[in-house]
């Protein structure tokens, strides 16, 4: 049965967040294939009987001058050949379960490599968790705390404005209208690709059918020879909170958040919280972090993980570190955060970010022989291969890294394998980008890798203020740390901390990436951009290479 989890009520549909964006609101006509699918076929029966055997030309490519078809010169798969797909008895070639990043990249890849392919999803609009409640929120809610918080900084303006907090729900005006322009596109990448978007929830009848539980209860199913479940995760609720109660969140009901508060307690010091510790706080609230551990982000590197703590507290971030719920105590106007230290915190309103689990109940997996971890994750091997042979699954349904960066990659990979690609590759290297303020971004090893390894490392470093482009931009504070061997010169690790750091860190994977050119000279003898961020990497290469004897 693909009948909906009832824990999933803010998750997955994404119907009750305000984030959610209609169709009517974005401009678009609905994609359901439920309600269009006869039409939409009747074109791309049309569009074959265009294509002729003899010419080669890209059914989209329209000269916009005289309407003619543009010829193209290289090998293209024609609909026609496309949509007849491999030899079996099934409606698809495959199926893809779940439209976010990991399905998207799937889905692309399988229809240009000349699969007829479709993709499941119960939300109304494609983009997946990672564009309607994660990544894309986040980062938006992120920029315009960023922009408030220079705002405010800035001498032109402070006199003119009397600062007042502003309810999350209105500062998220802007991350809306960015999750219309990504919808908006991404529905685009799936029409122009002739991939059918069917809209509901799907399980396993058995290796070759699923069931679709569509909106209006209405059953349907659809067979395919392969497929590849790329469902995400969703917040993990821990069974001693009611969500249902208007002061306790977790990072998808969080966006509904409509009214202001002046304390907010976050449990659970990960990567969301930290990020949204960094959001509160720019809007002027009082933060409680609960950290199970006793350093924030632990897998950083420790200069990184102190200089965040460090600025957490000078923004008014209260940690408290190797602490643990007992239970939680809820009021209409507030909450009392009972540890079980014997510690009581009270606050207007709590956001539990403690964890994600994999959305693999509903898909009664069973029914293939399949089984799911106790975080709801699938296993895979390294061609993404679940345990039975047709199906894979690729993002955060299979655990690690659980990013939407890497999700893309892993599904286009997943597909890449299933198509019989010679040179596909698993993914095994992801860069890290916390987007607190300010960021962090590392690759490769931290110094306490590298001293439990024995390897003999150096560290270059660059501190941003004293950067000509960072006293430009009034960035104080923010480092460049590279580590590298001391006797090759190979750089080992890349740690930043600071604003941009996210993308500064990609001009570092890129030197990394290339073996045989991968030392600490390549900073020196190039030359960069003059005032620029990117400029920290020459700082540190000879500040580094000062120390090497
Ligand atoms: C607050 C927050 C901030 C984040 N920030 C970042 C960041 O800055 N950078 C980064 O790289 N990552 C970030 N992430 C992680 C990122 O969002 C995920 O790694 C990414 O969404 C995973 O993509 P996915 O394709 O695996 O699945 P998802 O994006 O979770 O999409 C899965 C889709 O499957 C659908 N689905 C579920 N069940 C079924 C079913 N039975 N049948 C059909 N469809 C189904 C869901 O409706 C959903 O649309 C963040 C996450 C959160 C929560
Ligand atoms: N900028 C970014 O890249 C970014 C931003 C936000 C979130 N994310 C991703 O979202 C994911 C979730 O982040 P987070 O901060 O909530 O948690 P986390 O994965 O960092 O874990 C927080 C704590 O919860 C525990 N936990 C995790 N899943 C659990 C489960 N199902 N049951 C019980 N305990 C569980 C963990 O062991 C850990 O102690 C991360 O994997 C992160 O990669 C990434």
């Amino acid at each position: 049965m693909g009948s909906k989890p009832i824990s999933d009520a803010t998750n997955d549909t994404g119907k009750d967040t305000q984030t959610e964006v209609s169709n009517k609101e974005s401009g678009r006509a609905p994609n359901p294939e439920h309600t269009e699918g006869k039409t939409k076929k009747a074109k791309i029966e049309q569009t074959h009987e265009q294509v002729t055997d003899d010419i080669m030309h890209h059914p989209d490519l329209v000269n916009p001058l005289d309407d003619t078809r543009i010829d193209i010169k290289t090998p293209f798969t024609k609909d026609s050949q496309r949509i007849k797909g491999d030899k079996h008895k099934y409606e698809y070639d495959v199926v893809v379960l779940g439209a976010g990043p990991a399905g998207e990249a799937a889905a692309m890849k399988l229809t240009k490599s000349g699969k007829k392919v479709a993709v499941i999803d119960p939300r109304e609009q494609v983009g997946g968790n990672s564009t309607h409640v994660g990544t894309i929120p986040s980062k938006a809610l992120r920029q315009s705390v960023f922009n408030l918080i220079n705002f405010r900084r800035d001498p032109m303006f402070t006199k003119a404005m009397e600062y007042q907090q502003v309810p999350l729900n209105r500062v998220l005006a802007n991350a809306r209208q960015v999750i219309r322009n990504q919808v908006t596109t991404h529905t685009r990448f799936y029409e122009r690709n002739r991939i059918d978007v069917i809209h509901g929830w799907a399980s396993f009848l058995d290796e070759h059918t699923l069931n679709v539980e569509k909106d209006d209860g209405v059953f349907e199913t659809v067979t395919f020879n392969k497929a590849i479940i790329t469902v995400g995760s969703r917040p993990y609720r821990p069974d001693i909170l009611d969500f249902n109660h208007p002061r306790v969140f977790d990072s998808d009901k969080i966006l509904q958040m409509d009214y202001v508060v002046k304390k907010i307690i976050i449990y659970g010091a990960g990567v969301i919280g930290c990020e949204y510790a960094s959001i509160f706080t720019g809007l002027g609230y009082k933060v409680d972090l609960i950290n199970n551990q006793n350093q924030l982000l632990s897998y950083l590197d420790s200069e990184i993980s102190d200089a965040i703590a460090h600025d957490f507290r000078q923004f008014g971030v209260l940690i408290r570190s190797n602490e643990e719920i007992d239970h939680l105590e809820t009021h209409d106007d507030y909450v009392v955060l009972h540890l079980k230290s014997g510690k009581r915190i009270k606050s207007d309103a709590i956001l539990w970010s403690n964890g994600r689990s994999g959305n693999t109940e509903g898909l009664n997996l069973e029914a293939i022989g399949l089984e799911a971890n106790s975080r709801g994750q699938l296993k895979v091997d390294d061609t993404y291969c679940t345990g039975v042979e047709n199906i894979y699954a690729a993002g955060d349904v299979i655990g690690w890294p659980s990013l939407a960066s890497a999700a893309y990659d892993q599904g286009r990979c997943a597909a890449a394998f299933m198509v019989g690609d010679s040179d596909a590759e698993p993914v095994s290297s992801v860069p890290t980008g916390i987007y607190t303020i300010p960021e962090i971004s590392c690759i490769g090893k931290t110094e306490q890798e590298l001293t439990d390894e024995k390897v003999p490392y150096e560290v270059g470093q660059a501190f941003f203020k004293h950067l000509a482009r960072a006293q430009i931009i009034g960035e104080r504070s923010g480092v460049l740390k590279i580590l590298f061997h001391r006797d090759t010169l190979e750089i080992l690790g890349i740690h930043c901390y600071g604003n941009h750091a996210s993308e500064i860190i990609h001009i570092g994977q890129a030197v990394m990436k290339c073996k045989s050119n991968n030392t600490l000279e390549y900073f020196v003898n190039t030359t960069f951009n003059y005032p620029t961020m990117a400029e920290a990497y020459r700082v540190a290469a000879l500040n580094g290479l000062n120390r090497v004897f």
